[in-house]
């Protein structure tokens, strides 16, 4: 059978196959390909850039850059222009952090959030019509106003080491269940 997923999303089914809620298997064994998005985190070693959204989905929250990846470019491509137009900086050594699937109980697509990691940058962090930017340490991210996956992953984020993880939400924002793996790119 072929698949839209990546190995890796795969191997997560089959090594975690008696936990995986159905909902969760039946989303990433479907027919849809996944939603592709990125999202930028600066951290200067001693703090990360966030933006609190304005508008539109996760309005009111606290997250790094980013969205939908257009027709036409790279995911690269899409995490350099989302920061643009949403912080009015150009990162200059952006890598890749590490990559989240997102499944939800209300829509049978997966979401592949591509995370993206800077810690210098062109151009002055400046509020958006999307986002407002705001400096955190790094023992103060507000993980109680930020989506319900981030608190799992940002400890390997801030401390560079790449990872994966699955992620199931009901009702939207309702995070049920996660398998979080560290480590190779
Ligand atoms: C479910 N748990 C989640 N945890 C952490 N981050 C999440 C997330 N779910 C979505 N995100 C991020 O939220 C942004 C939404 O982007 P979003 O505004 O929808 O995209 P985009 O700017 O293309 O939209 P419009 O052009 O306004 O339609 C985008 O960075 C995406 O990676």
């Amino acid at each position: 059978m072929c698949s839209f997923r990546a190995p890796w999303v795969s191997g997560v089914l089959k090594r975690h196959a008696s936990v995986v809620p159905p909902f969760i298997r039946a989303n990433l064994e479907g027919p849809q390909p996944n939603k592709l998005l990125t999202l930028v985190i600066i951290n200067d070693g001693s703090r990360v850039l966030l933006g609190r959204k304005k508008r539109g989905f996760g309005e009111g929250y606290f997250n790094g850059f980013g969205g939908k990846v257009e027709a036409g470019e790279t995911v690269r491509q899409a995490a350099e222009r989302e920061l643009l137009e949403e912080a009015c900086i150009t990162a200059e050594d952006m890598k890749e952090a590490g990559v989240l699937v997102f499944t939800f109980d209300d829509n049978p697509q997966p979401w592949e959030v591509h995370v993206f990691s800077a810690s210098r940058f062109r151009g002055e962090p400046t509020e958006t019509d999307e986002m407002a930017p705001v400096w955190f340490n790094h023992a103060e991210v507000p993980f109680d106003k930020m989506w319900a996956d981030d608190v799992h992953w940002y400890p390997a984020f801030l401390q560079h080491r790449y990872f994966r993880g699955v992620f199931g939400f009901r009702n939207t924002t309702k995070l049920v269940w996660h398998i979080l793996e560290e480590g190779n790119e």
